[in-house]
């Protein structure tokens, strides 16, 4: 069987993949496999940078074919914040319910909610450039947490279409409309992810 390391121990992403990824025949494996490897300190400025900046370093470390996933949230009436720092936006400590408590408070009495979800996917194999992508997720943000589904901001992120919030949704549908699923979408539009090898 295939496998595919995904450069992450956020066990939110590493089940998204498992779900989308296992029943095309893929093993995944993440940085839970690996436990001696620490995180690779996100020092860019955008998405893309910070997926191949995170892909890049685990693939010298493992020399295998890794995926890196960099995510997160930008609000429109806070100027794309917080953007690349949507994991740490409360603080180091990366705690996503603190995370959504900040927000909510930045959005006291904003009008517009509108939001989007940004996934940069990169992929790095060794001794080869790497290759990044990127999809995208639009709603807005909702004034109370809903669901229990997902992870991370999933609670607020309200799909206007569906009349749900992210994390109201069964991963299925999640995994159908997400920008983590539109960035995998690209990758496999321009790489086999069976050369992975
Ligand atoms: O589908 C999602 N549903 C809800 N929230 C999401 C999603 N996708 C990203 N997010 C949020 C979580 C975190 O606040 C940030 C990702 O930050 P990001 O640095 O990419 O991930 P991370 O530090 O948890 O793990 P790692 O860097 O090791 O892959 O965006
Ligand atoms: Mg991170």
């Amino acid at each position: 069987m295939n496998t595919i390391v995904i450069a992450t121990k956020n066990i939110g992403k590493i089940k998204e993949f498992q779900t989308m990824l296992e029943p095309e025949g893929f093993q995944i494996l993440s940085l839970l496999d690996f436990e001696s490897i620490t995180d690779v300190e996100e020092t860019g400025t955008t998405f893309e940078e910070n997926a191949k900046l995170k892909a890049e370093t685990i693939c010298e470390l493992i020399q295998k074919p890794v995926i890196a996933d960099d995510s997160g949230l930008e609000v429109d009436a806070l100027n794309g914040e917080p953007g690349v720092y949507s994991a740490r936006y409360a603080g180091a400590a990366k705690n996503d319910d603190m995370n959504i408590d900040k927000l909510l408070k930045e959005l006291e009495g904003t009008e517009n909610r509108s939001a989007r979800f940004v996934c940069a996917l990169a992929v790095a194999i060794p001794d080869k450039p790497s290759s990044v992508f990127r999809g995208t997720c639009e709603g807005e943000i909702a004034l109370m947490r809903s669901g229990s589904n997902g992870f991370g901001y999933d609670p607020v992120f309200y799909l206007p279409d569906k009349k749900k919030t992210m994390a109201e949704l069964e991963k299925e549908e999640k995994n159908k409309i997400s920008h983590r699923a539109a960035a995998l979408k690209h990758l496999q539009e321009t790489l086999n992810l069976n050369d992975l090898k």
